[in-house]
């Protein structure tokens, strides 16, 4: 049978751009590629590019304050919103078009226009077009879920965080998880008045003794913590959001920000008319290669809800061409992915928790926790936090976490380690670099708790 392309491949985001640059330009395959929004995907245009240049500039005052007991004459003066956002959306206007080169470069061709799955082999687009191709590849991410209750469209999104015309005085964000944090500290560093309300503690899922510290910092540093809290209802009143929660307490903010976390954009997406099976939170559901129960359909990505992140996302999309078009079979290994959440602090973590040692047993735990030398002496109270988890048989170094300034680059570093199975001995056999955070990494000697 003669399919208009090889491959298919529906969102133009971390994982589908991978997957369609490698299987035309290295594989030689017939490629298009449709991309309802903009090329790149939420990870360039509305996660972790601009999130994380938000979370550079939010971190500034307090680096003045630091130069400032340093001897330095330094003052930060005052932020300018607009300024920022500016350059922030031409620097993702840059970036959009060296992901949208990649593609033709390539060879692949995109249809700047919503698609979605209307057969085993065949796609139709929104002008109303239908196009076949031998395999289908849908990585159409995922977006922000928020609760129903009144006035829950008076709220806004990490999709509009980004877009703001004006800098809240006030803001309540909800939620609790990395996008919830990530805000709080964000726009606390900005000088907004930032009060988080989550149902449960804060990180819920991350070692305890790490969340608890970033949770304790991030209150020291101003942010207006409570937990256990229901809202029932948001009205408008003038300016003002007024926020109902079920204990009857009513606070008063200028913008409701939700981060409640994000569901598998399959809705109006036609895979269960093509008979591809869903799971309970509606993500597709796929095998170690990614592949549907529909031979010829494979998805990628936070749609198909594994591991939400995007290297994941673009190994997963590059296995795929390198299995189907490269004849080369590989598949995402999704054992010790590291990961770190931009709060401030810093937190990186990679392997299993302690709570989850504790279950396992056989495991023997690691802790540092200190002043770093560069702000104490600065004279602020900043504490940082090294940890590992070890394998009481094999001496394995299964857990990894880190709370200190820069944990995500270090719990890079880390996770090489814990992937070709180091143990703590050669961790210990490791010479320290001096003076650093990182040195204490080897230099724990004794365990400070059994399992
Ligand atoms: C605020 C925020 C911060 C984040 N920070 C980080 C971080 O620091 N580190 C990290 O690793 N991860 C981070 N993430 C997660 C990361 O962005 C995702 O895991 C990653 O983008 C997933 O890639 P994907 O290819 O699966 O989907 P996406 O990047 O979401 O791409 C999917 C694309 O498909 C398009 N699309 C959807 N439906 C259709 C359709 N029917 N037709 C055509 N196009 C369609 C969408 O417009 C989108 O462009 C963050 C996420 C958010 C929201
Ligand atoms: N630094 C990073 O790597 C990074 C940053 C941002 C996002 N991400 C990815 O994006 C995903 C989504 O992030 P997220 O923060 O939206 O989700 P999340 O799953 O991390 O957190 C969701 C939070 O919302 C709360 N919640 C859920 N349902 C609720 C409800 N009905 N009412 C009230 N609260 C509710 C939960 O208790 C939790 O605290 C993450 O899991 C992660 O995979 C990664």
């Amino acid at each position: 049978m003669k399919f208009d392309y090889d491959l298919f491949v529906i969102g133009g985001g971390s994982g589908g751009v991978r997957a369609a640059r490698i299987a035309a330009s290295d594989y030689s395959a017939k490629v298009a590629l449709a991309e309802e929004y903009r090329m790149g995907g939420t990870c360039v245009i509305r996660g972790c590019v601009p999130k994380k240049l938000m979370v550079f500039a939010s971190s500034l005052p307090a680096a003045a304050t630091e130069a400032r007991a340093y001897g330095w004459d330094a003052q930060c003066g005052s932020f300018d919103w607009t300024a920022f956002r500016t350059k922030l959306d031409a620097e993702l206007d840059r970036l959009e078009a060296i992901y949208r080169k990649g593609q033709s470069n390539a060879g692949v061709t995109v249809y700047d226009q919503r698609a979605t799955v209307s057969g085993a082999h065949e796609v139709t687009l929104a002008d109303g077009s239908t196009l076949s191709a031998k395999h289908i590849l849908v990585a159409t991410g995922g977006q922000p879920f928020v609760p129903d209750f009144p006035g829950s469209d008076l709220v806004m999104t990490s999709n509009e965080i980004f877009k703001m015309e004006t800098l809240p005085e006030r803001i309540l964000i909800v939620g609790g998880g990395y996008i919830a944090c990530e805000f709080a500290c964000i726009l606390n560093g900005l000088g907004v008045n930032v009060t988080q309300f989550n149902r449960s503690a804060l990180l819920r899922g991350f070692d305890t003794e790490a969340r608890d510290l970033i949770v304790d910092q991030m209150a020291a540093r101003g942010i207006d913590i409570h937990t256990h809290m229901v809202i029932t209802e948001i009205n408008k009143d003038g300016d003002d959001l007024v926020v109902t929660c079920g204990d009857g307490r009513e606070d008063r903010f200028d913008a409701v920000l939700y981060a409640t976390g994000r569901v598998p954009n399959t809705e109006g997406m036609g895979l269960e008319t093509a008979g591809v099976t869903l799971g309970e939170r509606g993500e597709i559901v796929v095998d170690k290669w990614s592949q549907t129960n529909i031979p010829s359909i494979y998805a990628v990505g936070d749609v198909t809800n594994r591991i939400n992140l995007t290297p994941v996302a673009i190994r997963e999309g590059h296995a795929f061409a390198d299995t189907v078009f490269g004849a080369k079979p590989a598949h995402m290994d999704h054992e010790l992915v590291a990961s770190a959440v931009f709060t401030q602090p810093e937190f990186g973590t990679c392997g299993i928790t302690e709570e989850e040692a504790a279950e396992r047993g056989q495991a023997e735990v690691y802790v540092s926790s200190f002043k770093p030398m560069r702000s104490a002496f600065a004279g602020a109270d900043d504490r940082v936090l090294m940890k590992l988890i070890v394998c009481g048989d094999t001496r394995r170094v299964l857990g990894c976490h880190i709370v200190a300034p820069d944990a995500g680059e270090m719990i890079q570093m880390i996770a090489i380690a814990m992937k070709m199975g180091a143990t703590k001995e050669q961790f210990d056999a490791t010479c320290a670099v001096h003076p650093t955070m990182a040195e204490e990494l080897v230099t724990m000697r004794n365990p400070v708790r059994h399992y």
